[in-house]
């Protein structure tokens, strides 16, 4: 597993070894025991998958509040993703910071996003399918979501021609500016 971190502390991107030979490849994509020494000492209760299947199918920004806050763990397992992380932890010295990273089904690399952050990402190509590990189960009435184009954010999605595929719910949730405090910045978070 390479470990590497981004421009936004806290968010890790994760890309597992794969061995190849004639038939193919062979790839540990999860290690319990390697998640908690090395990126965060989190179990996962539940995997989700999701598919796309217009290239720019955007889903988010997302999140879920206490006691149901979630760490996500995304992979693409067909196509491609540029997958966004937000700060909305209050008092952070990154708050409202994003960063971007693109993951692949051909590379198999992995975005970690702890709880504290709006997650949401952008289907680079038609028929992406996605995988991903939470630290929390589902709870409708914990979800929460951010304006994928706050102008305070300014995420740079990547230009995709045939336009943006939103939900109705994404398509008017809250700006930065109206979010009710969810997340408190500690020393201790990473
Ligand atoms: C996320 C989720 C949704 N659902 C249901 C609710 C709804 O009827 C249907 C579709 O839900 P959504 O429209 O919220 O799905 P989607 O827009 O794909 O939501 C996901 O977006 C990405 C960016 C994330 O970060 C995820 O945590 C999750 O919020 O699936 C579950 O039953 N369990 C779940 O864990």
């Amino acid at each position: 597993m390479i470990l590497k971190p981004t421009d936004l502390p806290g968010i890790a991107e994760i890309t597992p070894t794969r061995f190849g030979d004639h038939r193919g490849y062979f790839s540990e994509v999860f290690k319990d025991h390697w998640f908690r020494e090395n990126v965060a000492d989190v179990g996962f209760v539940q995997d989700n998958q999701s598919l796309s299947r217009e290239v720019g199918t955007l889903r988010g920004l997302h999140f879920q509040l206490e006691p149901f806050a979630q760490g996500k763990l995304v992979r693409v397992l067909n196509g491609s993703i540029f997958d966004v992380a937000v700060d909305i932890r209050t008092g952070s010295p990154d708050y409202g910071r994003w960063v971007g990273v693109t993951l692949t089904a051909e590379e198999g690399n992995q975005l970690w996003i702890p709880p504290g952050f709006a997650h949401g990402f952008l289907t680079l190509e038609a028929n992406t399918l996605i995988h991903y590990k939470v630290t929390a189960p589902y709870s409708g009435a914990h979800d929460r979501g951010l304006r994928w184009n706050d102008p305070s954010i300014a995420i740079a999605w990547p230009d995709v021609s045939a336009g943006f595929t939103l939900s109705a719910k994404d398509e008017v949730q809250p700006f930065l500016t109206d979010l009710e405090p969810a997340f408190t910045y500690t020393s201790d978070d990473t």
